[in-house]
């Protein structure tokens, strides 16, 4: 997402474990896994509960970064590979992997792992449209020009009133 005018999506804890355990419900309804892919670090929280609640225990992670400035993307940086020996299970390709995320934005960094497990299952949390043709599985939907607000970003903070913010 490009910085300029945006909508906010605030997302609590309780929330987001509510869509994550959401996601989950989902999932078990759809197949089983050996093993999750955790695109670290956004899918480490959501990998937590997903993995409790399905019962998944091989737990791998890839490491993609391309926001490294706030809200502005650059260059996709894959900063830890996946491991082979998880690559290959049940005859290869990560079919018998589900990838787990926070959310597909633009469906870069979604693109970059699916060619590392094209059999893969992906999850994620949340989708926004451009990155939704990547995603296998997801719960919420946002709009282009939302920025989601994650409770490990984001602390009590005093809001103006909407009479004051030239709202409304
Ligand atoms: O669909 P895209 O436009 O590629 O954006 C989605 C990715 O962006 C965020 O990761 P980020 O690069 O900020 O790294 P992080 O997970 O370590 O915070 C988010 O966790 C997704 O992995
Ligand atoms: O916290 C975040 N919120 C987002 O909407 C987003 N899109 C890409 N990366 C993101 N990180
Ligand atoms: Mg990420």
């Amino acid at each position: 997402m490009s910085p300029g005018a945006e909508k906010a999506f605030p997302v609590s804890w309780d929330q987001f474990h509510r869509d994550a355990r959401a996601l989950a419900w989902r999932l078990a309804g759809i197949g089983t896994w050996q093993a999750i892919v955790c695109v670290t670090r956004g899918g480490l929280v959501p990998t937590a509960i997903v993995a409790r609640e399905l019962g998944i225990r091989i737990i791998e992670t890839v490491g993609v970064a391309s926001y490294h400035d706030y809200k502005t993307q650059g260059s996709l940086d894959v900063i830890k590979p996946v491991s082979h020996k998880v690559i290959d299970l049940n005859g290869g390709d990560g079919s018998a992997v589900l990838i787990v995320d926070d959310l597909v934005d633009t469906g870069k960094t979604a693109r970059v792992v699916r060619e590392i497990l094209p059999k893969a299952h992906f999850a994620t949390v949340y989708a926004k449209p451009m990155g939704r043709p990547l995603v296998d599985t997801f719960i919420t939907e946002v709009s282009q020009d939302t920025w989601i607000y994650f409770p490990w970003d984001t602390g009590l903070a005093f809001q103006p009133p909407i009479a004051q913010s030239g709202g409304g």
